[in-house]
């Protein structure tokens, strides 16, 4: 997260850190969302074949190990099938993982709310991002969550050339395009945006920012609109 702030500990409690197997320890490669006590959501970017994840909820400080932690392996993924590694601009870049056993839900894990089938957030709508990624483009990665607040742009505004042009599609949120963004290890992440109820609902899943620079003016970092595929999340988590 580029110009964000420590995030108060476990004040996300459904942030997990996506970490995989290197052949001697697990290292944090994304975030993730705790959407069961069992499943986690990411992006498809996120999942190489062939490599043994865990995810950690209840994380804070990847340096150490926080009170509250729990660490789980994941002994299932499903990758949207329209997913294709070479087009990220296409989108579907969204994954559910299956964990080996469930979390306990505590005070520091909880799961996040799912917004309605294909709620579309006003332009400006402040929302937050928050992970472990790069606090600057080609930057150090911190040790503690981050956060950085995002307001929404409107597909109209997102897709207009000097934007992302044809690249911000409606399955997509864009939110930033200022001083703050994602950047590189923040994949996979929620996006939070509050409710009128007063809870906070994960809108997006963090899937690209510019090439050239995170914070890129007028790119916007662009996340899987959560949103967009309700029915197709309901179907892995029933029939798996
Ligand atoms: C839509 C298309 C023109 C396009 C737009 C932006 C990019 N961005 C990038 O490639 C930058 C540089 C490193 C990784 N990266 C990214 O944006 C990667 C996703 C890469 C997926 C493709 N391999 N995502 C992230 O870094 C993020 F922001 F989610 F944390 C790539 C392609």
């Amino acid at each position: 997260v580029v110009n964000g702030v420590e995030a108060r500990p476990n004040s996300w409690p459904w942030q997990i850190s996506l970490q995989m197997y290197t052949g001697s320890y697990y290292g944090h490669v994304c975030g993730g969302t705790l959407i069961g006590t069992n499943w986690v959501m990411t992006a498809a970017h996120c999942i190489f074949g062939g490599r043994y994840y865990r995810i950690v909820a209840g994380e804070h400080d990847l340096s150490k190990i926080d009170a509250g932690e729990q660490a789980i392996s994941v002994n299932g993924y499903f990758i949207h099938p329209s997913w294709n590694g070479n087009c990220v601009g296409c989108g579907y870049d969204i994954a559910l993982l299956r964990l080996s056993s469930h979390v306990s839900l505590t005070d520091k894990v909880q799961l996040g709310c799912m917004p309605s089938p294909n709620t579309i957030l006003p332009n400006n709508y402040s929302c937050y991002i928050t992970g472990w990624g790069m606090l600057y483009t080609n930057g150090p990665t911190p040790n503690t969550l981050q956060q950085a607040l995002l307001p929404v742009v409107a597909q109209d505004v997102c897709s207009r050339y000097d934007y992302w042009g044809q690249y911000a599609k409606n399955t997509m949120v864009c939110a930033g395009g200022g001083r703050t963004s994602g950047c590189q290890g923040d994949s996979g992440g929620p996006l939070h945006c509050r409710g009128s109820d007063g809870r906070w609902y994960v809108h997006g899943i963090t899937s690209f920012v510019s090439g050239s620079a995170c914070n890129e003016a007028k790119k916007p970092t662009v996340f899987t609109r959560v949103s967009a595929y309700s029915s197709w999340i309901q179907n892995v988590r029933e029939h798996k």
